[in-house]
């Protein structure tokens, strides 16, 4: 049975929710603290023991903090021993005390800076630093992670259960390498890489040869070992292919989008729900 818990109190064999932005306004919001204890302590799921919640909230929650996700990213390279697929290295900063002891000698290279909350609209809102002294820019809590330059195309793979897609979209153009005296770029991530979308930002200003999409069998692999860390069915990988090496770059780990952003994975989520129903059902039926 497939409903809408709003107009139907069950009985439900699986819950698939969209509770990401619940989970981020209740930080600040009493009426979504409210909606959210609710869920949890009243949880249909935890009276109803056979009932599946797609994806449980502590795995979805590890995805809308940066800090919590980048941790998970940081140690594909060790979990899958590949060496060609990796993601870029980065720093926490929790306060703006940290910045003081960052030394000059980090800023190496250019460093995009990214929110902790990693969902909501002032997510998306970024900023290039190529300087230590732009380190005056960042708003605290934030991540700090080297820029790859990888020919303005990103591929998006969106997870689906046991099925996963890839779309290539735009993405950030190349930058000289090493630091200089650039004024920070502040950004939208949104308005650089959504289907259509042009920007100064994503126009290459020199001819590059277009790089191979990254190999079925890496992406399948990384697919299976984040589904395994995360815990999740549902959920969204960014990557990026390295214009050096040629390595696969995962750069961001994504909630997945409502059903407006993506009506064409209806069907596989549909499959996939039916493939845990089945599985629900041998199971009680032995
Ligand atoms: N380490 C990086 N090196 C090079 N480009 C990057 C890097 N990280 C992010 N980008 C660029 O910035 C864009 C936004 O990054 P990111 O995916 O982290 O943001 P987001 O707000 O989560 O976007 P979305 O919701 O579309 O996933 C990417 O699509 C890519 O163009
Ligand atoms: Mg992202």
């Amino acid at each position: 049975k497939i409903s809408h818990p709003t107009y139907c109190s069950g009985p439900f064999d699986v819950i698939v929710h969209k509770l990401s932005d619940v989970i981020v306004e209740a930080e600040h919001d009493s009426q979504s603290q409210h909606l959210l204890a609710n869920f949890q302590v009243n949880s249909y799921v935890s009276t109803h023991p056979s009932t599946i919640l797609v994806d449980p909230l502590p795995a979805m929650s590890q995805l809308l903090d940066r800090f919590t996700s980048y941790r998970i990213m940081s140690q594909l390279h060790k979990s899958l021993r590949d060496r060609l697929i990796c993601s870029p290295p980065y720093l926490e900063i929790h306060s703006v005390d940290d910045l003081s002891s960052i030394q000059q000698a980090v800023i190496t290279q250019t460093l995009i800076c990214k929110t902790r909350v990693a969902h909501g609209s002032l997510s998306h809102e970024m900023s290039l630093i190529f300087s230590a002294d732009s380190l005056a820019d960042i708003h605290p809590p934030c991540v700090l992670q080297s820029f790859v330059n990888h020919g303005a195309v990103l591929h998006k793979i969106f997870v689906v259960g046991d099925r996963h897609y890839c779309v290539e979209r735009p993405s950030l153009k190349n930058f000289p390498p090493g630091p200089c005296d650039r004024k920070t770029i502040f950004f939208n991530s949104h308005h650089v890489s959504k289907p259509e979308c042009s920007s100064d930002l994503t126009a290459m200003d020199e001819q590059m040869p277009h790089l191979l999409p990254p190999s079925s069998e890496a992406v399948a692999a990384l697919v299976r070992e984040l589904r395994v860390q995360l815990g999740m069915a549902l959920f969204g990988v960014d990557v990026i292919i390295n214009i050096h090496t040629h390595t696969l770059t995962v750069i961001d780990i994504n909630i997945f989008p409502g059903y407006e952003g993506v009506p064409q994975f209806f069907p596989s989520l549909l499959a996939y729900i039916e493939s845990l129903l089945d599985t629900n059902s041998s199971a009680d039926s032995s």
